[in-house]
């Protein structure tokens, strides 16, 4: 230490020695009685009086004198505020003198009795904790009182505080209030019970301004009594008994709840309680004194409420591990793999659109073409569906069984059952040579996208409430159950605005007939086959991949229309059939069942074809004519609007009911009757359709928009313009990616095609019906 400092320690010490003297000197009110002198002392902030005519100091703090007698303060009437803590003050009425008191503080003394003084005209604020305060008494006088601090007394009762009208903070801590009464329809904003007895949240109900609640230190078990505390902005409910997770409930219309504790209590034990608090209340920025992370947030609704995609993306996830778990087994598989797609089908759409209905009446008609994949389900059968026709009814348990065994290509669960397509159910149609149709909810999509099956996606859409609602009344659906499916297909649509491109196309299924009528043209047209009359006899062709087989070659079933009215399915009659040759091929026939045994001499008889180049097959065209996108243009948005509003305000339409499958026609109408033979009336109500416009504009665009779109099969793409008439001006100046050969996936040229996650947008087909 510099000498400089020394001196300067040696002077502060010295200083301070004086000051104690002077202290000692005058001995501030002694005996406990309030002198002047102290008085002096704790005099401050001069100011007006409250009649305006003298100066005179407003405030007044003499803490820690052990002051037994105030009496003197009745003198000094113009104080505003009075800080008298740290006394031995027992009474408080030389106070009454004091007319216009805003502030008191009296804690930390020795007083009985609240406020027993003649009450001033404006006392806003008093602090009267740790005293000995076992009552309190009627406050009625006090009719100003914004804050009232009675921590650390003995009340058990809250009382007399119903006129106290303004009255917006109340600290009640440290008492022995068991159960709360007396604040009926205060206006209090701030309330503080802690370490009290309290068991239950009582008479709450009417404190409507309330948002900070601290109930922390008692014994509370359940929220119940704070659902109408619609402001509270934070709650402290440390060390207490709350025990169920659900008990959070009550605070569900806490809108603007921001905090809230739960520490130190039973609830705490549970597994994943911080997140399940985060889910239910997801407004929270702390809780349990700790700031809440945007990934908790995130965690939280992954965990209890996933998005459909989590949902989809954790199923798929799943499917695949199990899947890639299974011992390695080469499959005697009929399906392509990841670079060789394989025509499918899929309506999606809420239960009750009629989508089930479409497909079996599809597969029905198109026997040729389609083959209906069977999901399983964990939900019992009705009694008009047939096990392993209409689902594979499992059991929860041979369901996961099946899950465990990798066996699922999508699953999901959809009101509380769980629903899922095995590969081994497409593999079944593809066997047939067969494209797959399958319905299902949206949820079961959004899993299936992420496989490297890409199907096209048929949205099935019944636009007018009264009538889905019908429907659903007429099927199995309860009354709670219906409004929640009626809610999805207001899902649907928000999906189809949301991306584009997600549907291949929407089918409005109010009027089933005409659905049906839609759906057929525009599988038809896919197909490649414009009426299917028997004198037709114009080629088409199919093409399945094989996975496994020998040489990997596509394997292409050709076939005549008027095949196709006549025989009843698609690959076994009269395909030139031709021995196969070689041995690998001949021992992989005989060790296969009949149906195989077809499949693999169809295929084999058409890769002929193909190499001796004598057939195109139409299978392509499923990839090359894409069907209509959900247009993105904004006309079709405000098309859509407009029947979204239409299906709101529609009136019910009298339609038969539907609700079976296995073709029974149920859904008939009127229009239906003349389903078989497709007329220029479908093709207008296609374009009434959503999404579907046959204006010029889009016509122009088509090219351009085709472009986008790589398809899996390799085309000739001026020919193919000029068979469907589709040479326009943009038509003539083909850029070069259109020119090019289109590769599938897994070449070098990949461009998704539409539906996919990968590209959105899908040219209208109207351009390429026109
Ligand atoms: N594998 C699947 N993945 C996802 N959803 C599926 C699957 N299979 C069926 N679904 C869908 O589950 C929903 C409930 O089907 P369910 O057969 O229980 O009811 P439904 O009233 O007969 O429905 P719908 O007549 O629309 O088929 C339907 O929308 C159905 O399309």
């Amino acid at each position: 230490m510099v000498v400089g400092d020394a001196e300067m320690m040696t002077e502060v010490a010295a200083n301070n020695e004086v000051d104690t003297d002077q202290d000692r000197d005058v001995e501030l009110s002694p005996g406990g009685v309030l002198d002047e002198e102290t008085i002096t002392r704790g005099l401050s902030n001069l100011g007006r009086s409250a009649n305006g005519c003298h100066q005179v100091y407003l405030n007044l703090a003499i803490p820690g004198f052990s002051l037994t007698d105030i009496s003197l303060l009745s003198e000094y009437q113009h104080l505003q505020k009075v800080e008298i803590p740290y006394n031995d003050i027992t009474d408080l009425s030389a106070l009454g003198n004091l007319k216009y008191l805003l502030f008191l503080d009296a804690s930390h003394n020795r007083i009985e009795h609240l406020l027993d003084f003649d009450p001033p005209f404006n006392l806003q604020e008093v602090d009267m904790s740790w005293n000995n305060i076992k009552q309190m008494c009627d406050l009625s006088e006090h009719p100003f009182l914004k804050k009232l601090i009675l921590d650390n007394n003995n009340i058990t009762t809250i009382q007399g505080l119903e006129k106290c009208k303004q009255l917006k903070h109340l600290s009640l801590a440290h008492n022995k209030i068991r159960t709360i009464t007396g604040l009926d329809h205060l206006p209090i904003q701030h309330l503080n019970l802690s370490n009290n007895n309290i068991l239950f949240i009582d008479n709450f109900d009417s404190l409507k301004h309330l948002k900070e609640l601290n109930l922390s230190r008692n014994c509370i078990r359940s929220l119940s009594g704070l659902e109408n505390n619609t402001l509270l902005e934070a709650v402290d409910l440390e060390s207490n008994e709350v025990i169920d997770i659900l008990e959070v409930k009550y605070l569900r219309n806490a809108k603007n709840l921001r905090e809230l504790s739960l520490l130190r209590n039973p609830i705490q034990e549970l597994p994943d309680y911080r997140l399940c608090i985060l889910y239910k209340i997801s407004r929270l920025v702390i809780l349990d004194r700790h700031p809440i992370k945007e990934q908790e947030k995130v965690l939280a609704l992954n965990m209890f409420n996933p998005p459909m995609g989590v949902v989809a993306a954790r199923d798929h996830i799943t499917n695949v591990v199990y899947s890639f778990l299974q011992p390695a087994k080469v499959w005697d598989s009929t399906l392509p793999n990841i670079g060789t797609p394989y025509p499918m089908l899929v309506l999606v759409g809420p239960q009750g659109s009629g989508k089930r209905y479409l497909a079996t009446k599809l597969v029905k008609e198109f026997s040729e073409y389609f083959g209906y994949g069977i999901s399983h389900t964990t939900r019992h059968p009705h009694l008009e569906e047939s096990a392993g026709k209409d689902y594979f009814f499992v059991s929860v348990e041979k369901f996961e069984k099946d899950v465990r065994k990798g066996a699922f290509l999508q699953t999901c669960l959809y009101n509380g059952n769980w629903y899922g397509l095995q590969m081994g159910s497409v593999e079944r149609v593809a066997k047939e040579g067969l494209a797959c149709v399958v319905h299902m909810e949206l949820e079961g999509v959004l899993s299936l996208k992420k496989t490297y099956f890409e199907p096209r996606y048929v949205l099935v859409l019944p636009l007018d409430s009264q009538l889905h609602e019908k429907r659903l009344r007429a099927r199995h659906c309860t009354d709670q159950q219906i409004p929640m499916i009626l809610q999805r297909t207001d899902m649907y649509i928000q999906q189809n605005q949301d991306h584009p491109g997600f549907f291949d196309m929407m089918i409005c299924s109010d009027d089933i007939g005409e659905a049906y009528a839609q759906l057929r043209k525009l599988v038809m047209d896919y197909l490649g086959i414009g009426s299917l009359s028997s004198s037709d006899s114009s080629t088409f062709s199919s093409v399945s991949y094989s996975r496994g087989t020998a040489d990997q070659i596509p394997v292409i079933t050709t076939r005549t229309m008027s095949n196709v009215v006549r025989a009843s399915t698609w690959s076994r009659t009269s395909d030139n059939f031709s021995q196969p040759r070689g041995p690998r091929l001949g021992s992989l026939i005989q060790s296969r069942g009949t149906v195989e045994e077809e499949s693999v001499k169809r295929r084999y008889s058409v890769a002929k074809d193909v190499i001796t180049g004598n057939i195109q097959p139409p299978a392509k065209q499923w990839w090359i004519k894409y069907p209509t996108s959900v247009s993105v243009s904004e006309d079709s948005q405000s098309m859509l609007k407009e029947m979204r509003e239409k299906r709101a305000q529609s009136a019910p339409t009298i339609l038969n009911e539907f609700g079976t499958v296995n073709g029974e026609d149920k859904f008939a109408t009127s229009s239906d009757s003349s389903s078989d033979t497709p007329s220029e009336s479908y093709l207008s109500d296609l374009d009434s359709a959503p999404g579907l416009h046959k204006d010029d504009d889009h016509k122009s665009n088509i090219n351009a928009n085709f472009m986008g779109h790589l398809p899996t099969e390799k085309i000739d793409p001026l020919s193919f313009i000029d068979k469907h008439n589709y040479r326009s001006a943009s038509a003539t100046h083909l850029p070069d990616a259109f020119t090019q050969s289109f590769s599938r996936p897994g070449s070098k040229c990949i461009v998704s095609r539409p539906g996919s996650d990968r590209n959105t947008v899908l040219p209208p087909i109207q351009n390429m019906t026109a």
